[in-house]
């Protein structure tokens, strides 16, 4: 029904248009409205009824902002190159930024800003350098780069130099969701109303609040500035997303503080719009258009304390260290130097070296988590000079040579965070950390198993226990169909049969969709730099710091069998480590065993092709489903490999069929095999036995609430 609406306003608007642009524009417009339904695989029989034509129209064209779940990479990624090609063919003047180009603005009638040589200060439209998304600061329209394109397709046909943002702005959302953002909007305005500022607080709530949320030593004039209030109703502290436009209030974000009852504090955070859809730098109202220094930081409170204490401009990243979406690029453009202290911790040190290549190195420094260099708030706290920190921060650059005194702070931070180095842990799988010790960005683990034997269902849950703490997680899952798949993780997230108690889906789906997960929208045999790209094009969008890849069969290809199979394999082994480690992102990937006798247990060398699987792996797992002496009839999990400290073994699982989960059987003398280098295959009698109490929480699996201190900004992901 909003298709058609959407066709005929459409139709209405390009009335005169050329046929052929017209027939474009309609349909990709159709085409990015289909694709705001998460896990929507748009296919050319949504439009045509199954008939493949040659018109000239992308189904896997880039995303709008809010169809963030499937991940399609576009059929012809865009190259700055391209982008600054197209724009000067047009006579559209622009300079090169650090993330994007600054363009005159198309969306402003200005005349002057059309010609060649117009004040650079005057450009107004920013293009993303690696996607070509375009956003014009002065009118607030956005939209991906065939949009732009389109629309100066328009203008030249009609000899125009500007075109009305009511084009685009008219086609951003359905009705559905207009309403939705509707309703949204009177929340934040009766919220944002009915709170109050600091200075209407008597002196005793005040003490009692600053106490609550360890602000204290931010003083009311730091909060009045940046329009902090207070929610009585809930006892949140209130922070304002304004709109750059016109500084009406857009969204708000909560921060609520409640005492358990161990004494404990528990921070949780909420905002509307929800936080997937939060796009807010908090504290961009207070910059001025010439300022050229920033301090980003990872949680509203620290950008208040490092303004109050240094006079720095200084910005907070909506969802902390989590990611830095690109659409906020545009508005940190203006600044030549930025500062990156997104915490205190590794986490944090991680992401600002993430987030560094994203703004360009050469004008990012960064504060080096410590003792020393806590999150700015507890520096505050601490009685710290916060200005000597940020002038201390080092340079995000780095040369491809180094020596030991540039190495020397990084090593130093290694072995003082230990556990933080060790990676994330799992919440479902405790003997996973015992002998992994933790999930790692960079790293390439390689899993196998038997036909049949779970292993996406195992990887599945490994995955939703990271990703609900909050590891950014992309799927490629070419065997079996998203939907599929989306239903088993969702079984396993809500620990039930949903078939059996439809009236609970709402709630799940719900806590679900706010996960960070993705899917790619592949099915069946692919080409693996298309794999690879679309892979690039989310760490970029999303900040992904975890890919499964199932299988890698799947990337083989069909047609040239007569090419050596093993070479081939080896390439696309090459290809995922290399990406692991450029991108800082963890890859799983399945590969299939080869044919083994039936009872046999797999082992490294059962691995499908050549030694390179295991040799570039960082981590080998191997899903047994072979009986073991001392689980019968189970499957286990064999460490077969583990590059981070050598610790290697086998524990059992135990699955679930109802929820699909695999959880170590509880028993009061859990056998373990302790394997030490790759000789699981040897027998039985070389193994290690070790005896080792299962811990009775991997029955019950714990709620992973986050407590967040207010500094952390983290994302709460609970789904238990
Ligand atoms: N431990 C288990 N015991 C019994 N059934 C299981 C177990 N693990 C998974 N299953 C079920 O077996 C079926 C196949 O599981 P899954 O697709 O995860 O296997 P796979 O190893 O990935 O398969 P393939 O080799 O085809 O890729 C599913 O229906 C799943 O629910």
């Amino acid at each position: 029904m909003w298709a058609r609406h959407l066709l005929r306003r459409t139709a209405c608007l390009l009335q005169g248009l050329p046929l052929g642009l017209h027939h474009r524009l309609v349909l990709r417009h159709i085409t990015s409205s289909l694709l705001q339904y998460p896990g929507t695989r748009l296919s050319w029989s949504h439009l045509h009824g199954g008939s493949k034509s040659t018109a000239c129209f992308n189904p896997c064209r880039t995303l709008k902002r809010d169809a963030k779940s499937s991940i399609d990479v576009p059929a012809n990624p865009v190259t700055v190159t391209d982008i600054k090609q197209y724009l000067r063919s047009k006579g559209i003047s622009f300079h090169d930024g650090y993330s994007c180009l600054h363009a005159s603005s198309i969306f402003v009638e200005t005349k002057s800003q059309m010609q060649e040589g117009a004040g650079k200060d005057s450009y107004t439209m920013f293009i993303d350098k690696m996607t070509g998304q375009f956003l014009c600061k002065e009118t607030l329209v956005e939209g991906s780069w065939e949009d732009l394109q389109d629309c100066l397709e328009v203008m030249q046909k009609e000899g125009q130099t500007s075109i009305s943002p009511e084009v685009l702005l008219s086609y951003s959302e359905s009705v559905e969701e207009q309403g939705q953002r509707e309703m949204e909007l009177k929340e934040v305005q009766r919220i944002w109303s009915s709170s109050v500022t600091f200075t209407d607080l008597h002196e005793e709530e005040l003490q009692l609040i600053k106490t609550m949320f360890q602000i204290s030593k931010i003083n009311n004039a730091t909060l009045k500035k940046f329009g902090v209030r207070f929610f009585k109703p809930t006892k949140s502290l209130v922070f304002p997303w304004f709109s750059g436009y016109d500084l009406h209030i857009r969204g708000i974000k909560l921060l609520s503080a409640a005492t358990k009852g161990d004494g404990r504090v528990v921070y949780t955070e909420a905002s509307i719009p929800k936080l997937s859809n939060y796009y807010n730098l908090f504290g961009l109202p207070l910059v001025g258009r010439k300022e050229t220094e920033m301090v980003l930081t990872g949680s509203e409170i620290d950008s208040m304390a490092v303004s109050q204490a240094t006079g720095l401009t200084a910005l907070a990243l909506p969802r902390g260290v989590s990611c830095l979406p690109p659409v906020l690029l545009p508005y940190l453009e203006q600044f030549r130097k930025v500062t990156l202290w997104l915490g205190g911790d590794m986490h944090a040190w991680e992401a600002s070296k993430m987030f560094s290549k994203k703004l360009g190195l050469k004008r990012c420094s960064l504060v080096r988590p410590g003792e020393f260099h806590p999150c700015p708030n507890e520096a505050l706290m601490q009685g710290k000079n916060l200005a000597r920190i940020v002038k201390a921060s080092i340079p995000a650059a780095h040369k491809s040579i180094v020596s030991f005194k540039q190495l020397r702070d990084d090593v130093f931070g290694e072995l003082s965070n230990v556990e933080q180095v060790a990676g994330i842990k799992w919440g479902r799988f405790p003997e996973l950390n015992r002998i992994l010790k933790g999930h790692r960005k960079g790293e390439l683990t390689v899993f196998t198993g038997p036909t049949g034997s779970g292993k996406t269902t195992f990887i599945s849950e490994y995955a939703l226990d990271l990703c609900m703490q909050g590891v950014n997680t992309l799927w490629g899952s070419f065997e079996i169909k998203n939907v599929r798949l989306a239903k088993i993780i969702l079984t396993q997230f809500a620990m039930q049969r949903l078939e059996e108690s439809l009236e609970q889906y709402d709630y799940w789906a719900d806590k679900f969709e706010e996960l960070p997960l993705y899917f790619m929208t592949f099915h069946g045999q692919q080409n693996v730099k298309t794999v690879l790209d679309t892979m690039h094009h989310a760490v970029y969008l999303y900040d992904i710091s975890h890919v499964i890849i199932d299988n890698l069969q799947f990337m083989m290809g069909q047609e040239n069998l007569s090419v050596d199979k093993f070479a081939i394999q080896d390439n696309i082994i090459g290809a995922f480590r290399k990406f692991a480690t450029n991108s800082s992102c963890h890859v799983t990937l399945i590969i299939h065993p080869r044919k083994e006798e039936d009872d046999k247990e797999l082992q490294t060398a059962s691995i499908f092709g050549t030694a390179k699987a295991s040799q570039e792996a960082d981590n080998v797992l191997i899903l047994q489903e072979k009986k073991l002496v001392t689980c019968p009839g189970r499957r286990s999990l064999q460490v077969a490999k583990n590059r981070f400290d050598g610790d290697v073994g086998i524990f059992p699982l135990e699955f679930n069929k109802s929820s699909l989960t695999f959880s170590a059987p509880v028993r009061s003398k859990q056998k373990l095999r302790k394997v030490k280098g790759d000789k699981a295959e040897n027998s039985e009698t070389e193994v290690k036995e070790k005896s080792e109490k299962v811990s009775k929480s991997t029955k019950e699996p714990k709620t992973r609430k986050t407590l967040k201190e207010p500094a952390t900004g983290k994302n709460e992901m609970n789904g238990e």
